[in-house]
């Protein structure tokens, strides 16, 4: 099994492109299923979540061609609908969250959906409530086998109804304007999530042919049409990447731009670094961190209270980002409440941090403390796990800004999510290595 082994308290220096972003190819790849025309998508990140479901969807039978480096085509005009009960999907379709997303469209399109109890990360209970109550509102019968946590969802013909969604979920939000897209009549989902990647996917969705209004809002109406056409789509730029490039830079010092940031779609990001003190510019589409030599100082609330950063659906802040902000505020000037909302088990991760000498207070699973050191003291190096994507890119970054040599176990958990990771720092000049061990 590989891990990375790095040589912390280096600055690094230099330019960075931000990868395409993961959760929206989860997306957009789900809706290459709703037509039998040629899709092309382009900025596709070379990830192991996207390409485990760019696997399944191989195996159901879309013909893949790979045009450039990130750029594909996929054509679902043959699929192997049997596939979608074999062991190989059983066991392939759990491996990652983003599947759930092909049920949607194979309801739409072919009246049957069928997925195991999908993966992703292990931060806490993950319902799919949301999804199921959709497809059911749209007409749809569920099963589940609770042996095999493995579920199915079966309809003649889906019919467009009005709904307001429990929770504001992104994956299941998706799900469902993929199923609604091609039911029969008006569909109205209130409570929609809006982020970014979700109005991509609508936008995505009108250039083949589907009638959605309300993009960018909380409130979609979708016309239901009998068929979709092929399409070009091009992915944004991941903004969660994009914070951890920020905060790896505050935290290390160094001076980075990162280019062609898609600064628009960025919501409120920027600003939440801002908060921590962290200096950063707008340049054209670039973000320009400049080296924080003289570390930076968090803000607080007007009346002089503690800053607080916590989660909230789009609009709200990521709580994708809490991690990496979590880790840039153990150097940050002052102190932070960090209160991640919605996952429940996403902060047990800063016992590493304290083992490197971070002041971190972990009231409940659901806020932490933080403490900054403002550079006086230096993390000390460890080894560590990664327990979750996002925890394990904020583990880097802390190994980064340490003193001395760290070693981090189950690096799949940060290449699920981002590309090449090693290999870009090093460009920036890190000393970091990949090890088998
Ligand atoms: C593949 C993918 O796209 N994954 C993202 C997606 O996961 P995913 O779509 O699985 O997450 P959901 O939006 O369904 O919700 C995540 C969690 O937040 C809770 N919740 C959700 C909405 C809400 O208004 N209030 C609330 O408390 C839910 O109960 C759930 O436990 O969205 C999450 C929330 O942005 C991100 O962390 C994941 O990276
Ligand atoms: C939680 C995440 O991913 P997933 O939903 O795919 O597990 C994430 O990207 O931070």
């Amino acid at each position: 099994m590989s891990t990375f082994r790095i040589e912390g308290g280096h600055q690094l220096k230099g330019e960075v492109h931000a990868q395409g972003a993961k959760n929206e190819a989860l997306q957009v790849l789900c809706a290459v299923l709703l037509t039998n025309e040629k899709v092309v998508i382009s900025n596709i990140p070379d990830i192991i979540d996207v390409n485990k479901l760019i696997e399944l969807l191989e195996s159901l039978g879309v013909k893949i061609e790979r045009l450039a480096p990130n750029k594909m085509s996929f054509q679902a005009d043959n699929l192997n609908l049997d596939y979608l009960t074999s062991d190989d999907f059983k066991a392939g379709g759990k491996a990652l969250r983003g599947s759930i997303m092909m049920v949607g469209p194979l309801l739409g399109r072919f009246g049957k959906g069928y997925i195991p109890k999908p993966g992703g990360d292990k931060i806490g209970r993950r319902r799919l409530d949301t999804h199921f109550e959709g497809f059911i509102k749209l007409g749809a019968t569920f099963r589940y086998n609770r042996e095999e946590h493995f579920y199915g969802v079966e309809a003649e013909q889906l019919v467009g109804a009005d709904m307001l969604l429990e929770e504001a979920s992104v994956t299941g939000t998706a799900n469902i304007v993929m199923a609604a897209v091609l039911a029969k009549g008006t569909t109205t989902i209130y409570n929609a999530a809006c982020e970014p990647y979700l109005q991509q996917l609508c936008k995505m969705l009108n250039s083949m042919g589907a009638k959605i209004s309300g993009v960018g809002s909380n409130f979609l109406t979708i016309e239901g049409v009998e068929t979709l056409t092929g399409c070009d789509h091009r992915i944004l730029p991941d903004m969660i990447e994009i914070g951890s490039w920020i905060g790896l830079a505050a935290m290390t010092k160094s001076e980075l731009t990162i280019k062609n940031v898609g600064w628009e779609h960025l919501g409120v990001i920027p600003n939440t670094f801002k908060r921590l003190g962290i200096q950063l510019e707008k340049r054209g589409d670039d973000i320009y961190i400049p080296a924080h030599t003289q570390g930076y100082e968090i803000q607080s609330f007007i009346d002089g209270s503690i800053l607080t950063i916590a989660d909230a659906p789009w609009p709200g802040l990521t709580p994708d980002l809490l991690s990496v902000i979590l880790v840039v505020a153990t150097q940050a000037r002052g102190e932070v409440l960090i209160h991640q909302k919605m996952f429940e088990s996403r902060l047990f991760f800063v016992d590493k941090l304290i083992d490197m000498g971070a002041k971190i207070i972990l009231c409940d699973p659901h806020r932490a403390v933080v403490i900054g050191h403002d550079f006086k003291s230096q993390l000390k190096a460890t080894r560590m796990s990664s327990p979750d994507i996002r925890a394990g890119i904020s583990l880097l970054i802390a190994a980064l800004s340490a003193q001395g040599t760290s070693v981090i176990q189950n690096i799949d958990q940060i290449d699920r999510g981002y590309e090449r990771i090693d290999e870009r720092l090093r460009a920036l000049g890190a000393k970091i290595d990949r090890v088998d061990e």
